[in-house]
């Protein structure tokens, strides 16, 4: 599913996702953008040649009639085929040919208590997908998921590892979204324990991988948006700007840090103009300069994008963009 993206805030690749596997109530406003290739490479990616027709058919619609599918360094990839204007409409996605946890099959459904989240039950719709493979009517999109050794978001991420990333936030979020997400494999174990055909033997392992699943290239740095509009019931993608034949045409996932784009895609811009470090600073009642340190942090601090990590705060913890140097 070249698109799809776990959509958050968005989530989600994020997410996500033609045929975006998305949560409904993630369904949220898409920013698209665009990086010209400047080494000129655009590789078509011939094992996709089915892909956008499979999608078409099922939809019933024309999905774009100016996107391919190519390789670019970040994967899988979408490329102008023909010359774009600004404001044209890239992309036309039905919320028929999009995967959402209201494609749980209903006896599934009805054996889940509350506890388990929109993330949890879209893993749980891909799992059930894969087990059925050929016969899947989602076969197409579901064989082009990524790998699991394709998937570099932090929760796969050895001990040792993580270990090297200790000091930062991301190391914690990391922890608590590993047990987040064991508390929902378990959740599900349990109350699919008198139907353990329906899952088959799912693992921790494969439901992790299947809870990470999002699709679609990122660039932070851009203003176009696409909308999902509830009254048409579908996604569009609108051209924030002209392209050449043969440009890569990339989504913005969210506003994200590189923290958050580490935990949840698994990899980091060397140049991110939403990057934000998330500071904990504990300033003792009996230092001197307490006043001046808690209102110069109070002055700098800058107001945390609020993204789809809700990376915690605390009255002690400060969002900089400018790196602070505090001589005492
Ligand atoms: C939603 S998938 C996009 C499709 C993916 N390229 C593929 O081959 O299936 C998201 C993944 O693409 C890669 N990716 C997307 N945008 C990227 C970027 N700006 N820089 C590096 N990798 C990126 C990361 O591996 C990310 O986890």
């Amino acid at each position: 599913m070249l698109w799809a993206t776990r959509i958050s805030n968005i989530r989600l690749y994020q997410y996500h996702r033609p045929f975006f596997t998305v949560p409904h109530n993630f369904r949220t406003k898409l920013n698209f953008s665009s990086l010209s290739q400047p080494q000129g490479f655009c590789y078509l990616d011939e094992d996709c040649d089915d892909f956008l027709p499979w999608l078409e058919q099922k939809a019933g619609a024309k999905i774009s009639s100016v996107l391919s599918i190519g390789k670019s360094a970040f994967g899988r990839s979408l490329f102008a085929s023909k010359s774009i204007q600004t404001g044209d409409c890239i992309l036309k996605v039905p919320y028929s040919v999009q995967i959402t946890p209201d494609n749980l099959l209903p006896e599934i459904k009805s054996l889940l208590g509350d506890e388990v989240g929109n993330i949890a039950k879209l893993a749980i719709i891909i799992l059930c997908e894969q087990k059925i493979r050929q016969k899947s009517e989602w076969a197409p999109y579901i064989s082009r998921l990524p790998q699991p050794g394709e998937m570099h978001n932090t929760i796969f991420w050895s001990q040792d590892e993580l270990e090297m990333i200790r000091q930062s936030s991301v190391y914690q979020e990391t922890i608590n979204q590993k047990s987040q997400t064991e508390n929902d494999y378990l959740a599900i174990k349990r109350a699919l324990r008198h139907d353990p055909e329906i899952l088959g033997d799912i693992t921790y392992e494969g439901f992790m991988h299947a809870c990470s699943l999002d699709f679609l290239n990122h660039d932070g740095a851009t203003e176009a948006i696409v909308l999902s509009d509830e009254d048409k019931q579908d996604s569009e993608v609108i051209a924030d700007r002209d392209y050449g034949p043969g440009e890569e045409v990339l989504i913005r996932y969210g506003k994200f840090s590189n923290a958050t784009l580490m935990l949840d895609f698994g990899f980091s811009l060397p140049y991110n103009i939403h990057d934000q470090v998330q500071v904990h600073f504990n300033v003792p009642h009996h230092d001197l300069l307490r006043e001046m340190k808690i209102d110069l942090l109070q002055r700098h601090r800058t107001p945390p994008i609020k993204d789809v990590n809700g990376f915690n705060s605390s009255s002690e913890s400060f969002t900089i963009k400018l790196v602070l140097i505090l001589v005492s």
